[in-house]
């Protein structure tokens, strides 16, 4: 498995604002790897500088084995790029834009590369619809079908599925999972926890620094926090109280269940101690990736009151 980004020291900032802050990453062949963070934490214009459309104020190190300073235009031409925004024509077919799409990019075979592209979302029988009459959906999947025409090496997802409902989120993800196989890599950032668990590797960002990186259960590993899951009368108001408690990083209702975390046992149990009794039940429980980035965030909350410099 080859080396697809292999970056150091990446830095960039708007005006006198630090957005990335050193920030080194490396990534293999076919790997999905999903950046997270609070908004605003630079996740986007970390993508952006990794494939070449942003310039860094410095960094140094390869991209699809180029040197991703230099050689920036030609690692832009092997890259696909999904924005946040749906970016095609509401007035044009899912067909004319595709076809649209190849023109710009100056590809051959057109009407082939096109008729692949349908075949392989899905989107074939819909090839006259009018993109604007579309689902969400079904726009994200022509999104994707036009990001990937030019059969990138790279694809750089940003937010794909905002706002898409969890089946078509699914499926979006699964032909995600099958262009991965066929050695594509993929960069994605993303809000949405199950999104998260299906990435391969995950990074996450605050206030422009990589403050975590590995696969979902190394970060849950690595994070030391300790869980429990109470289940009880009341749980809405036993995690309000808990949430305020020293010693609690969160505590959060899950239906009739509540999650509550911390890094300091000691302190953790004695916050509980007064709820370890009828009727409410107690376990400890493996943290989710959702409770260990509750408490990556809540070093966001801690650094504002702490003044930190922009
Ligand atoms: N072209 C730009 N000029 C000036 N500031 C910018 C520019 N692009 C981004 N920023 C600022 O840089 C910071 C990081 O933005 P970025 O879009 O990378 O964050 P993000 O983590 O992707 O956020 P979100 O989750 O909201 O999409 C924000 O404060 C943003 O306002």
């Amino acid at each position: 498995m080859s080396r697809v980004i292999d970056v150091r020291g990446l830095n960039k900032s708007f005006g006198d604002k630090r957005v990335v802050r050193d920030v080194s990453i490396a990534v293999d062949e076919g790997r999905i790897t999903g950046f997270l963070g609070p908004n605003g934490s630079g996740k986007t214009t970390t993508l952006r500088l990794l494939c070449g459309l942003l310039t860094p104020d410095s960094g140094e190190g390869e991209v699809l084995g180029l040197n991703f300073r230099t050689e920036s235009s030609r690692i832009k031409r092997q890259t696909g790029y999904m924005t946040q925004r749906f970016s095609l024509y509401d007035d044009m077919t899912i067909n004319e834009n595709l076809v649209f799409v190849a023109r710009v990019y100056g590809l051959d075979d057109r009407a082939d590369r096109v008729d692949r592209a349908l075949k392989r979302l899905g989107l074939a029988e819909r090839r006259d619809q009018l993109a604007g009459a579309l689902s969400g959906g079904w726009k994200q999947r022509l999104a994707l079908a036009a990001a990937t025409l030019h059969e990138p090496k790279l694809l750089l997802l940003d937010e794909p599925t905002a706002g898409v409902d969890p089946k078509a989120r699914r499926e979006f993800w699964d032909e995600i999972h099958a262009l991965a196989a066929e050695g594509l890599t993929v960069l994605v950032s993303t809000h949405y926890m199950d999104e998260a668990e299906r990435c391969h590797d995950i990074g996450y960002i605050l206030h422009g620094e990589l403050i975590a990186r590995g696969t979902g259960e190394e970060i849950i590993d690595r994070s030391n926090l300790i869980t429990f899951n109470g289940e009880g009368p009341d749980i809405d108001h036993l995690a309000h109280r808990l949430a305020t408690q020293a010693g609690v990083v969160s505590a959060s209702a899950f239906g009739a269940a509540v999650h509550v975390s911390g890094v300091d046992r000691a302190a953790l149990e004695q916050a509980l101690a007064p709820y370890r009794q009828a009727p409410y039940r107690w376990t400890e429980v493996k943290p989710s990736l959702e409770d260990v980035f509750i408490q990556l965030m809540s070093r966001e909350t801690e650094s504002v009151q702490e003044g930190h410099d922009a």
